[in-house]
This record gives structure tokens, sequence and C-alpha cells, in this order.
């Protein structure tokens, strides 16, 4: 403890060793942020903050010590090292924290790997696919014309709707899809600048009785459908009310789940037919095979027609999401880009590049965007983004090092959050400084599953 005599000098670092000792993590850190030559610092007998908080157990201040470069390798004057106490006081994750050549080991701070019942918007499968039914020609078009079936409409990638809400047990709908008929639309799906896919048929809690009317399975199954050339006059009568959601973000984060989730599928496939419709091989005409699954090249000596090529399928671009912590646990990288509304901050995130591993990616991206360096990485939970075709993948890491530099290019300002102005954020309590991206985002439910995790502390 401080005592009066005391230089200002050996003042600070008493108090700092106090700190360390006790486990106030945050005002250690906020030291060495001030004073970084406190991380060595000794006091009685050559004990320094690493081994104050080794001797007393407490993890989170010996991995910021380490994280701010601090020599785990000093002894005292009884010539033990922080590695020495810990394990001669049994504290054995610290021992093995110390041990560890790379010196950091932040993986205590990633919640548990649960992530049972996490589900994100977009995400809701409310369709079974039945792939092994895209090859199977007379079942497709029996389908197609059955009066059952259900077709939903797209003009230019934007999707016909209704207004007026819909209440679910999970869910508030703003929009709702309009689920049109074969009548309605079977001459627009013989025009030329129309695409018709298959995306599958209605789950069912109990295997369905062959219908009567000759429709033999007795499964509704659903098609969509995208078009250039404006139907809203022919549809008119079947559909007074119904308008295409454009520009459909945000609007289109105000459906239900379960139509979310059937949006994220139509809408994907049908803008890889939109945007691939020439053979990337050749550049010649290609053909809507497999329910509108596989575009097959006419021409038959070409390559893409050899084998298997993935140039024939609807593509996916995977994309990391991910909340990076602060070494220090009580803290969180957000970052925002110069388009977003004024005052939002959000996860950082960018396209996984090929030969890239979803860890690699975090890192070098977290790196290229904030300069932030990082070290381990947890997944957590991935949501379908069908702007037009990412995949986001989300994930938790942990900083190995706090100094900011953004890309300026990318990022127009990265902070870091503490707990307490993000739970301010949620609760809307003490005026909150920034805004984060809805619900409908991943980026919102990471946040949130990094302050739930920690409710308690
Ligand atoms: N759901 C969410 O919560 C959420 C949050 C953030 C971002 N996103 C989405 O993630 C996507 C990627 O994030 P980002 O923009 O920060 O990525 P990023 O940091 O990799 O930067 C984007 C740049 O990457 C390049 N790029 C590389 N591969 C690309 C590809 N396949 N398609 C398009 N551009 C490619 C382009 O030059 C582009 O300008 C965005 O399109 C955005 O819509 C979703
Ligand atoms: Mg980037
Ligand atoms: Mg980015
Ligand atoms: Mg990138
Ligand atoms: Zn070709």
């Amino acid at each position: 403890m401080a005592s009066v005599g005391m230089s200002p000098k050996d003042e600070m670092v008493a108090r700092f060793l106090d700190a360390a000792a006790r486990g106030e993590v945050a005002k250690v850190s906020a030291m060495v942020a001030q004073s970084s030559s406190l991380v060595d610092a000794s006091g009685e007998n050559g004990w320094t903050a690493l081994m104050l908080a080794a001797r007393n157990g407490h993890a989170d201040v010996v991995n910021t010590l380490l994280s701010n470069g601090c020599d785990k390798s000093l002894a005292n004057q009884s010539g033990q090292t922080s590695y020495d106490i810990a394990r001669f006081w049994g504290h054995k994750h610290i021992a093995g924290l110390l041990a560890n050549s790379k010196g950091v080991d932040s993986h205590h701070l990633l919640p548990g790997s649960s992530t049972e019942g996490h589900e994100n918007y977009f995400s809701r499968e409310f369709l079974d696919r039945m792939s092994e039914k895209r090859t199977d020609g007379q079942w497709l078009q029996a389908k197609q014309s059955s009066p059952a079936s259900v077709f939903i409409l797209f003009l230019n990638l934007n999707p016909l709707v209704t207004s007026g809400a819909e209440e679910t047990s999970e869910s508030k709908a703003d929009f709702r899809l309009c689920r049109l008929r074969w009548g309605s639309v079977e001459e627009l799906a013989t025009r030329p600048g129309t695409t018709l896919i298959f995306l599958g048929v209605e789950k069912q809690a109990t295997p369905p009785s062959p219908s009567p009317a000759g429709d033999e399975d007795g499964l509704t199954a659903w098609f969509a459908l995208n078009t250039d050339s404006d139907p809203t006059e022919d549809l008119r009568l079947s559909n007074p009310n119904g308008f295409f959601l454009k520009p459909f973000v945000p609007r289109l984060l105000q459906l239900s789940s379960d139509e979310a989730g059937v949006v994220a599928q139509a809408r994907s496939v049908l803008a890889w037919h939109d945007r691939y419709s020439f053979c990337p091989t050749c550049g010649g005409r290609t053909k809507v095979d497999e329910g509108g699954y596989k575009r097959t090249c006419l021409k038959e000596d070409c390559r893409s027609r050899q084998g298997i090529h993935n140039t024939c399928y609807p593509r996916v671009d995977p994309v990391v999401i991910m909340l990076v912590i602060h070494p220090d646990g009580n803290q969180c990288l957000l970052g925002r880009k110069k388009a977003f509304p004024a005052g939002m901050f959000s996860c950082l995130a960018g396209f996984i590049e090929p030969g890239e591993a979803v860890e690699d990616a975090v890192r070098r991206e977290v790196e290229e965007e904030s300069g932030v360096k990082v070290g381990p990485v947890q997944y957590l939970s991935s949501q379908p983004w069908p702007m037009p075709s990412s995949l986001m993948i989300g994930c938790l890491a942990v900083a190995v090092s706090t100094h900011i530099k953004v890309d300026e290019n990318e990022i127009e300002e990265a902070r870091w959050f503490t707990r307490q102005q993000v739970i301010d954020v949620f609760t809307k309590n003490n005026q909150p400084t920034f805004t984060i991206p809805p619900r409908q985002a991943i980026a919102h439910q990471l946040i949130k599953h990094w302050i739930g995790v920690h409710a308690n502390l």
C-alpha cells in the first residue's frame, strides 16, 4: 500500500501492484495504458504485478499483463518466477497460461461453445428443399401445374408483398409474401426474361395423406419466379394490394421468420440466374436444369460439361463477421462504415478469400480494418444474407493487441466499447451514445450473445 513519504512514482507502482493483487483488471488495464513501464515494475521483495496476480489466482489480470508485453521470466528475491508461484499455490490454469510459449491464452474469455437453439433471421428452414426431386422432371411438372402449389414472384429480385401486420408467436411481420397460384403466373413463366425455380415443399408435422384431387403425395410445393417485365397490371385482379418491395432493405427485414427464410433461398438462387445467364467457361448460351439449381452450357463440347464444375451451380459467398473481445474481457471492438446511419457501430466483417480458413479470415480482416491483432477465434452461428448470396459466419474472437489503426478506405472509425456502454444500448439506459444494427442482423446477435453470457459480471 502507498505510504507517507513515498515518491509519486513509487506510490503509483504500489497502487498498481495492489490492484493486480486484488484482481482489479480494469484498473490494471487503465494504469498500463497510462504508463506502460508499470508492467514489469517490482515492489517489496522483487514481486511484480504478474507474480501477485499469479499468487492470488487472477487469470484475467495475468492475461492483461501478458497481452501488454510483461516479462514473465522475471524472478523475485527468492528466485521464483510467476510460473513457480502459480504452481506453488495450486493455480493450474494460470500456470498453464504462463507456461504457454505464445504468452497469451485467452480461451477462457470465450463463452461456452453451446450454440443450441440459436437461430438468425433468414436462416429459418420453413421448406424441405427435397433436392432429390430436382432431377425428377415429371414430379416437378406435376407440382408446377398443381392448384395447391405456391408461387412467389420477384420483379428484378424485389419480392411481391402485401402490407398488413401478421403477428406470429415469435415475430411480428409488417409485410407478407403474395402467395400466387399457377393460373396467375402461367403466362408470365413463359416470357423470355423470366426464371422459374423450385424451392421445396412445406414441412409437415405428420406424414401427409394423399389428396383425393389426384395430387398424389399431398405435399405443398413452393416455386419462385423472377422477371424483368413488370407484371403489376396483369396481377391487378388477383392481387389488388400487392406491390414489389423496393428498395427492399431494410423493409425486407420485416417479413416473418418463415418467409424471410424462403426469400433468402429464392433471392440468392434467382440473383445467380440473373447475373450468370451465359456460360462462364465459353460464354455460350445455357439452360436451366434441376429445378433451377443448375445451369448447363448448350455447347456440347464445352469444358464445363466434362466432369463437375462449380460454375454450373448457384454461388454462396462466405463472409466472416466477428465480435472482437478486448484482452481484459470487458470491452469489445466495433467499427462504422461511412455509409452507416449516423452513430451506428457494428461488428467488423469481410469476405473470406480463396484458400483461407475461417479463423485466418477473421484475423486478417480484423487486422486490415482496425490494426488489432486477434488470437483465439470461436464460431458461434451463421446467417444467410441474400444481398445477393453472402453466408455470414459469426464468430467471437479475442484480441491480443489493443491499438487501433483503421483502414480508412473501409472503416470510418473503430473503437473499444465497454460492456456497460453496450448494455446501455440494449437497455436504452443512460442515453446510449451509439446504436447497433437491428435484431435481424447477425451483428446484433453476436453483440447480444456476448452481453448475455457476461450478464452476471
Ligand atoms: N448481417 C450482418 O449483420 C452484416 C453485417 C456486416 C456486413 N454484412 C455483409 O457482409 C458483406 C461483406 O462485408 P464487407 O463489405 O465488410 O467485406 P470486406 O471487408 O471484405 O470488404 C468488401 C470488399 O471486398 C471485396 N470483395 C471480395 N470478395 C467479394 C465478393 N465475393 N463479393 C463482393 N465483394 C468482394 C470488394 O472489393 C468489396 O468492396 C457485405 O456485403 C455486407 O452486406 C452483413
Ligand atoms: Mg475488409
Ligand atoms: Mg469489411
Ligand atoms: Mg475483404
Ligand atoms: Zn460453355
